[in-house]
């Protein structure tokens, strides 16, 4: 049988060369279409013309030399343009015309392998030897490198296998296919023509039909998965879960337990490699979780601590709270989430915590000054110096370390920060310092610390909004500017700011104004009827403040920050809508609506009446006695709370006899309604967390009244949390003032301003006064309450008369406009200020 190798088949020689790569240039069965082939019958067609052609081949050359022609057996068929007849190289066989040679098809492998000289010039490959041994080194290295850049793989062992390890290093010289390179040695190569031109017509024929069939079945490999190097052996199935194999077969029972699925795992793994051999039996540890979510956090001793009586209360009626004997050391609950969820019920949100700033390229606004901190301007530092608080501020606290400066610490009530001049409990308990710590977060700057940051919104323009989680009631930012006069601010208005579209103006305190044209970024905070914030002024070592807090709820990374601008634009013209979006908007940019009083709950009601009786008797009795001043300094406390009472009753003790028991009894009837007050202002709170706020109110309930002889008179009152402007007047001039000190010569009065709740717009004294009736002239009549004129505003508004601001879109209409508006149209010459 004749063997299948053909002349050029190349796996026996000694040497790979860039015709073992070049399958066209063989005419033997072709090891790739052997092995890649899944087809048989389709194989068969190849193989079949291929044998032929090869056996055709074999013939003439036997042929040949059976007629004495010296045909080179063995060589690789090499295509040329024409016959290059050299010495070393027979002529072609005598016998056949030149043109029978001429007409025969002509190829030239360097020419279809890219390697003919004419061709690497062309491509500018200048650098090579241009000799002819030069070149064959060339197209050897680039065989090289193709088949190293390619892998291509050849053999009929499939592919992976290196050509170097399959071809065999020494070549059989002795066979009768062994090839001769010729391109290395130096032997001028045969051409195809010559070998050709010895065949038949039939053999030359059958060669050709090889060819082509050769090109077509290499065009055709390109497909293949072995060209490709895609490997389609199968893959064993895996599956891997954190990290860990896992058995398909033991997947689908179910999952052990996890200190069990540990073990198995591990064994798993040792029984893939010897599965016969039996697992040695290890003692199973049963290892407990010992911590929660909140590893590394301590366990609060004391669930309780920190917290007022009521919710003390609340939480003691919370079953899963209730004490077992033992502390649950094991898994703590939650030291605030935990707590707040139980005792508020608030639906479960995932913590996010971290800091999540806008993406760069945000709308900016227009650059403005900034300031971090107050600054008096002219003559508002001598204004402060006047106020009361200025001087109350410096009286100390009487908490005990224990009790850290919580709900019932004086200056917390009083809306004053504790320092180390006013704080019994010490700055390691202090609860009280929330600018300090303010101050302390952003001192290192950075988007978390500070985590506020500007957005625009789209029809309210800018605005701010969180970029991490706050605490209910935490401080998130300052409200910073010039504190200025109303005078100061007044001439602002008509010089500086008469063309601006924006103010940044907010009553802070009695007469005064911040205005945050240089400011923090806190003036860009927009209203809401349903605000997630509260605006408050506090005194911070002696100075006012004023901040943007949380508001009861907990606030999470992304919210837009708002507050209740309790915004009161007088007349119908400055009146603007409210865009906030919120179920119970007002909508329009005006005052809170009254809070309706809860029902006091009788029992605590009854409590307090009862101390405060039995304090007031105690009073009278020291007053009667003569020993107003015998209190030791353990009764302290108690002596501060009557503060206020003891002073109206000093007032009184002035006078004698019957004057001043009558004083001390009215004294007794203060303190008995202030404690009254407070009492029930904080059992309506409690639940709201909104204590420290309504108490302060209680205290600091201030009216204040303005007004030029002759003029219309403007109101202001303080208010702890988010000022009210009123509507803008002409002249502001100060003609009466109602101090704190006044309000003790009224204690009735006093009292019963300090019940005021939460909410209640304070320049709407029920009594007329000539600012009033000058408003309800502007207003029309019946306009008297804040809700009446409201709906009297929105009525104006949706009637489209007098037009609302057509610019709310962009326009920060604020304190500024009104004031200017009322200033110029010179017709409602009036305004209050709300604080
Ligand atoms: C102190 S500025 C707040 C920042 C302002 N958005 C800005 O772009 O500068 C107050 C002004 O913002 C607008 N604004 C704030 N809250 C609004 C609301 N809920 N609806 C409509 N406009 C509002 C009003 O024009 C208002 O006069």
């Amino acid at each position: 049988m004749l063997p299948l190798q053909g002349p050029g088949l190349g796996h026996d020689q000694g040497e790979a060369s860039f015709i073992d790569f070049h399958p066209p240039t063989t005419v033997s069965p072709d090891s790739i279409s052997l092995a890649s082939e899944p087809d048989l019958g389709k194989r068969e067609n190849l193989i079949e013309p291929l044998i032929e052609s090869a056996i055709q081949l074999l013939e003439a050359e036997s042929e040949q030399q059976e007629s004495g022609q010296q045909t080179p057996v063995g060589q690789a068929i090499v295509v040329a343009e024409g016959p290059i007849p050299t010495e070393s190289e027979p002529a072609p066989p005598a016998g056949r015309s030149q043109r029978a040679r001429a007409s025969l098809p002509v190829y030239n492998l360097d020419k279809l392998g890219g390697t003919a000289k004419g061709e690497r010039q062309a491509k500018g490959d200048t650098l090579v030897d241009e000799s002819e041994d030069g070149a064959s080194e060339t197209v050897n290295s680039r065989a090289k490198a193709t088949d190293g850049a390619l892998n291509i793989d050849w053999s009929i062992d499939g592919p992976g296998t290196p050509i170097r390890a399959r071809v065999p290093k020494k070549a059989n010289t002795a066979s009768p296919v062994s090839r001769r390179v010729t391109r290395r040695s130096g032997v001028p190569a045969e051409t195809l023509t010559v070998t050709l031109s010895s065949l038949g017509k039939r053999g030359r024929d059958a060669v050709e039909k090889s060819f082509t069939k050769l090109k077509r079945e290499v065009e055709r490999l390109k497909d293949t998965n072995e060209y490709a190097h895609i490997d389609k052996r199968p893959v064993r199935f895996s599956v891997w879960s954190n990290g860990k194999y896992v058995d398909p077969a033991e997947a689908k029972q179910p999952a052990p337990s996890p200190v069990v699925a540990k073990e198995d795992n591990v064994k798993d793994s040792e029984k893939q490699e010897e599965p016969k051999a039996p697992a040695p039996k290890t003692k199973r540890v049963k290892k407990w979780l010992d911590k929660g979510l909140y590893a590394g956090q301590e366990t609060p001793s004391d669930i309780y601590y920190g917290l007022s009586a009521k919710d003390k209360k609340t939480l003691a009626s919370i079953p899963e709270l209730a004490s077992s004997g033992k502390p649950n050391q094991t898994l703590p609950t939650p030291m605030f989430n935990g707590l707040r969820l139980l005792m508020n019920g608030r639906d479960f949100k995932l913590p996010y915590d971290v800091c999540n700033p806008l993406p760069p390229g945000q709308p900016k606004p227009a650059a403005y000054r900034t300031m971090t901190k107050n600054r008096f301007v002219g003559d508002a530092a001598a204004y402060w110096k006047k106020t009361p608080h200025f001087h109350d501020s410096l009286s100390k606290c009487v908490c005990k370390p224990e009790d850290g400066c919580a709900e019932d610490c004086q200056n917390r009530i009083m809306l004053y920060e504790c320092d180390d001049t006013n704080c019994n409990a010490g700055k390691a308990y202090c609860q009280n310092r929330a600018f300090q710590n303010l101050q302390e977060r952003t001192k290192k700057g950075g988007r978390y610390r500070v985590g506020v940051e500007v957005l625009k919104t789209s029809d309210r323009g800018y605005g701010v909004r969180s970029n991490r989680c706050y605490e209910p009631n935490q401080i998130i930012t300052e409200y910073t500017g010039e504190i200025i006069t109303e005078e100061e601010c007044d001439r602002r208005m008509n010089e500086i700011y008469k063309d601006n579209e924006c103010y940044y103006l907010m009553s802070f305190d009695q007469n005064m104004i911040i205005d945050a044209t240089t400011g923090s970024i806190a003036r860009f905070v927009n209203h809401s009827c349903s605000p997630n914030c509260r605006m408050i002024k506090w005194i911070v070592l002696g100075q006012p403040r004023m901040a943007l807090f949380a508001g009861d709820r907990p606030i999470t990374t992304g919210e837009e920050l708002t507050y209740d601008y309790n915004f009161d634009p007088f007349s119908a013209k400055n009146v603007q809508k409210c865009l906030c979006g919120s179920p119970n908007c007002r909508g329009i940019l005006g005052p809170k609506p009254k809070e309706v009083k809860p029902p006091k709950p009788p029992k605590d009601l009854k409590k307090s009446v009862k101390g405060s009786v039995k304090a007031g008797k105690r009073k009278l009795k020291e007053l009667l006695s003569g020993d107003a001043d015998a209190e030791d300094d353990s009764k302290a406390a108690k002596k501060r709370k009557m503060k206020t009472a003891t002073g109206v009753m000093k007032q009184s003790i002035t006078s004698t006899g019957l004057k001043a028991a009558k004083g001390a009894a009215k004294g007794a009837a203060t303190a008995f309604k202030r404690s009254v007050s407070n009492i029930s202002v904080k059992t309506k709170t409690t639940p709201k967390g909104t204590r420290y706020t309504l108490s302060r109110k209680a205290k600091t309930n201030v009216v204040k009244t303005y007004g030029k002889k002759g003029s219309p008179k403007v109101k202001v009152s303080s208010r702890s949390e988010s000022l009210t402007i009123v509507a803008a007047g002409s002249v502001v001039e100060k003609t009466k003032t109602t101090t704190r000190k006044a309000q003790k010569k009224t204690p009735k009065k006093a009292a019963s301003a300090k019940s005021t709740p939460k909410g209640t717009p304070k320049a709407t004294p029920k009594k007329a006064t000539p600012a009033r009736k000058a408003k309800a002239k502007t207003d029309g009549p019946g306009t008297s309450s804040a809700r009446e004129r409201t709906a009297s505003w929105k009525k104006a508004l949706s009637s489209g008369s007098p037009a609302p601001n057509p610019d709310v879109k962009s326009v920060s209409l604020g304190l500024g406009n009104s004031i200017r508006a009322l200033i110029n149209g010179g017709k409602g010459k009036e305004f209050f200020v709300s604080t």
